[in-house]
């Protein structure tokens, strides 16, 4: 990425990463993403925000090298995850007087994963600042969005909040800032937010609340475009981390021979025909990042899996696990399914959802393939979850 400044004595110098196609080995990011790290002259002392990630330190580099940098006095470290911080080892190499600047949680996290010596650490606390000169860097602790280490850093003459992995997207764009491709960004944003700060909502909350007393020019996260329109992410912050849901119903489900998915199909139409938008994924080939995206706001999700080896089918595991530690706001939850012979696929679904604060249907998990009496039953879960719908004033 070339250097480019944001606005005076401000410059960003990360990294396009356009190639990845999934992070933490969990979640497809089907656009890249990027490693943003701005650098900042103040009149008296130049600081960088944040580094990059393992690979792409002879670009990081480079970048610094082309912005005529010639003297770095601090690196602000907002969140210590090796996608920000795996460069800085390097940076700290090659920039001998530089200090690292974080916080007491990100400091222990800096040396358990880079070994990085105490006097090469300055801690900050919440609220204090440092200044370089004409310009002022106020910090903000925000543990938990998302990891216990997580800050901000406002620079307080430009307005800017260096917010880090809040309001980011995985989104390897050449904007810098976010412009007339915000519809996709919107869905860029929106899978981030699911996957990764969905389990913080109330966390997310507190700090739209705190910010709301910062006057916000520009918004630069560590990944994705930044932000001169402040509102359109906040605004979209505040309503995911809302408790509204939608009218919709989520069905991850998975099929060996066709019995399960015949379920799903007039489920589907049975919701459908109420007047309630359903999305089923089928996870055989499904993309878990759309998944979390639309577990965000659906206000009813059904596990559909047949009985494999006397529990449910691994993927259907895999979703309900992973549902139940991204803990989406749904208010409803329903499994379906077929079995052969025996054993308790309803019952181990159940408690792998036990951490979601739902209420819990009649299953509807029935013996080969679903005849007549399956099909009522289909109807009568339907019936069910329109019900709670209009209950929950969401019709
Ligand atoms: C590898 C395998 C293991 C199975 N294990 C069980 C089992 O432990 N208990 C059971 O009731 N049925 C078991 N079945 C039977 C299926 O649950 C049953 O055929 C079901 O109707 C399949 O639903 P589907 O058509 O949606 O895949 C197994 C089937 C397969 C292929």
């Amino acid at each position: 990425m070339a250097v480019r400044e944001i606005c005076k004595g401000v410059y960003s110098v990360g990294v396009i990463d356009w190639d990845r196609e999934v992070f933490d080995n969990l979640l497809p990011i089907p656009e890249g993403t990027t490693y943003n790290s701005y650098l900042i002259e103040g009149s008296e002392k130049t600081v960088l925000i944040d580094g990059v990630d393992f690979g792409f330190e002879e670009e990081f580099i480079t970048n610094l090298a082309r912005s005529g940098v010639s003297k770095i006095d601090y690196i602000v470290v907002n969140h210590s995850e090796q996608d920000h911080s795996g460069a800085i080892p390097v940076f700290l190499e090659l920039f001998p007087g530089a200090k690292v600047v974080t916080s007491e949680k990100c400091k222990e996290f800096l040396k358990i994963f880079h070994n990085i010596p105490d006097f090469r650490i300055i801690v900050v606390g919440d609220g204090e600042t440092i200044s370089l000169g004409d310009k002022t860097l106020e910090f903000l602790i925000t543990p938990w969005v998302h990891w216990p280490d997580t800050m901000m850093t406002y620079l307080r003459e430009d307005k800017i909040l260096f917010s880090c992995d809040f309001f980011g997207s995985h989104y390897a764009t050449g904007n810098l800032f976010v412009d007339d491709d915000r519809e996709m960004h919107y869905v860029l944003a929106k899978r981030y937010f699911a996957g990764i700060m969905m389990p913080f909502r109330g966390k997310v909350k507190d700090y739209l609340d705190r910010l709301s007393g910062y006057e916000l020019e520009i918004i630069a996260p560590s990944h994705g475009p930044l932000y001169k329109d402040t509102n359109y992410i906040i605004d979209a912050y505040t309503e995911w981390s809302s408790d509204k849901v939608r009218n919709r119903v989520i069905i991850p489900y998975i099929s060996m021979h066709g019995s399960t998915e015949k379920m799903v199909k007039y489920l589907t139409e049975a919701l459908l025909s109420r007047g309630i938008e359903v999305r089923p994924f089928n996870l055989a080939n499904a993309d878990i990042g759309r998944i979390a995206m639309d577990l965000l706001d659906a206000a009813t999700i059904i596990v559909a899996s047949p009985t494999v080896l006397f529990g449910p089918h691994p993927k259907a595991a895999n979703i309900a696990f992973l549902a139940n530690i991204l803990k989406p706001k749904a208010r409803l939850v329903g499994i379906i399914g077929s079995y052969g012979w025996g054993g308790k696929t309803v019952n181990s679904l159940s408690a792998m959802i036990g951490k979601l604060d739902v209420e819990v249907l009649d299953p509807v998990y029935i013996k080969g393939l679903p005849d007549e009496e399956a099909y009522a039953g289909i109807e009568k879960l339907a019936d069910e979850i329109l019900n709670k719908h209009k209950e929950y004033n969401i019709l």
